[in-house]
């Protein structure tokens, strides 16, 4: 069985590229670094090392990749493959629609009959069906046709931490030792191949959604209060007992509405918080602030790890002080190498705290949320100041 996996960096070579090569897919990287393409195509194998107290090494075998800008030998690639999966970043994917649809073409001109699916692993609800929106444009009307009864989409929750890294050997790469990735079953087309250590369940949303609005909303989280503190890592965050505190609250408030909503049980979801809890404070993992809490305009848009909890939570009646303070405190990022950083203070500056609200985060100026936002920005922006200016 052959993959084809877009993104060779940190969570693709570290996570799904070792999970589907223990699978015993063959997987060929679609990458852009030409130094990682040469050194995959020569190796066919890399290193992973789990952060854990012997930091045990085993080696991902049976790859190789191949430079996204060759967009015929992609779509060759993606002709023949049974999977499809990518580790982008959801901005990326409208990026990579193009060369799928080639490879889509190409397979369906080939009259390929086996089932391709696509999977998106990707920190997002619904990733897989937003790369089909991008993707169905591109086909023509007979190959979309064709498409329908050939391609899946499934969605899907992929949960590791692999922070950035640099090691002598660019290809290796340190995960967690934790992993979680749960698939849509009910999407799967017969003759799909099972990865081993996917979970497949009938309903995606409660995952996605408990993963999503515990583990990147705490993790965030983290990220924002402890940049505003002036710490550099992660694990510095979590050793601080007041911030640790701190985002349980947030993790507790986003909790009361996923038990409310999906009948989560109450103490197993408290053990899954401090399971969390654990994992960002794992001593043997390095993760600096600035990339847990990158790209703050995404992660502050309406559907992702702040606003939809927020908002879900706010619709139930739980009170949420210390949810609002986190958006407030993602609002306040300003690290000056992040683009997205730079343009949210931008906007902030040019239109003003609560215009963001509204037109970015998509909550209404009559929402109770929104003026919550407002008054713990200009409190945590007035201590903040107050704090320099002593
Ligand atoms: N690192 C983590 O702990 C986790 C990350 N994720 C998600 O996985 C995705 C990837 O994250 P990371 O691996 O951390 O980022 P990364 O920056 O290490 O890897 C992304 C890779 O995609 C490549 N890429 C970007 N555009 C491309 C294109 N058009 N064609 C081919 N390759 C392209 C980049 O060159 C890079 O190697 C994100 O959506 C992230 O939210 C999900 C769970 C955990
Ligand atoms: O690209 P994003 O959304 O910042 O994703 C990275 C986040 O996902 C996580 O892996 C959690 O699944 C964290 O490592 C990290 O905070």
């Amino acid at each position: 069985m052959k993959a084809v996996h877009f993104g060779a960096g940190n969570i693709g070579r570290g996570f799904i590229g070792h999970m589907l090569s223990a699978s015993d897919y063959e997987v060929c990287f679609v990458a852009r670094n030409p130094k990682k393409i040469s050194m995959l195509q020569k190796r066919k194998e890399y290193p992973i090392t789990l952060a854990n107290r012997d930091q045990d090494t085993t080696i991902v075998n049976n790859v190789t990749a191949i430079n996204v800008g060759e967009q015929d030998r992609v779509a060759e690639h993606i002709a023949s493959a049974d999977l499809i999966t990518t580790a982008v970043g959801v901005s990326a994917l409208e990026d990579i629609a193009e060369p799928i649809a080639k490879g889509i073409h190409l397979r369906m001109q080939q009259r390929n009959p086996a089932p391709l699916h696509i999977i998106a692993c990707e920190n997002a609800i619904g990733g897989s069906t937003r790369l089909k929106k991008r993707i169905y444009p591109l086909l023509d009307e007979q190959t979309r046709q064709k498409a329908e009864r050939y391609v899946a989409f499934p969605n899907a929750a992929v949960d590791r931490i692999v922070p950035a890294q640099d090691h002598q050997d660019p290809l290796q790469v340190t995960v967690e030792p934790f992993y979680e990735w749960v698939v849509h079953r009910s999407a799967l087309l017969d003759g799909f191949k099972k990865i081993k250590g996917v979970h497949y369940v009938d309903s995606l949303e409660p995952y996605i959604e408990r993963k999503m609005f515990t583990v990147n909303t705490g993790h965030c989280v983290a990220a924002y209060f402890g940049y505003l503190e002036g710490f550099k890592t992660i694990r510095q965050v979590m050793s601080h007992k007041p911030l640790r505190e701190k985002i349980r609250h947030v993790m507790e408030e986003t909790g009361a509405m996923l038990i409310q909503k999906h009948g989560f049980d109450p103490q197993k979801h408290s053990r899954y918080i401090d399971t969390i809890l654990e994992r960002f404070a794992n001593p043997n993992l390095t993760d600096q602030v600035t990339r847990v809490g990158r790209s703050p305009l995404r992660k502050l848009s309406p559907y992702d790890r702040l606003v939809r909890p927020a908002m879900q939570a706010s619709e139930f009646g739980i009170a949420i002080p210390h949810l609002t303070s986190a958006m407030a405190a993602a609002m306040l990022f300003n690290y000056e190498r992040d683009e997205e950083a730079m343009k949210l203070q931008h906007m902030i500056r040019e239109d003003g705290v609560s215009a963001f609200i509204r037109e970015r985060m998509g909550i209404p100026d009559a929402h109770p949320v929104h003026g919550q936002v407002v008054a713990r920005y200009e409190d945590i922006k007035g201590r903040k100041e107050a704090t320099i200016l002593t």
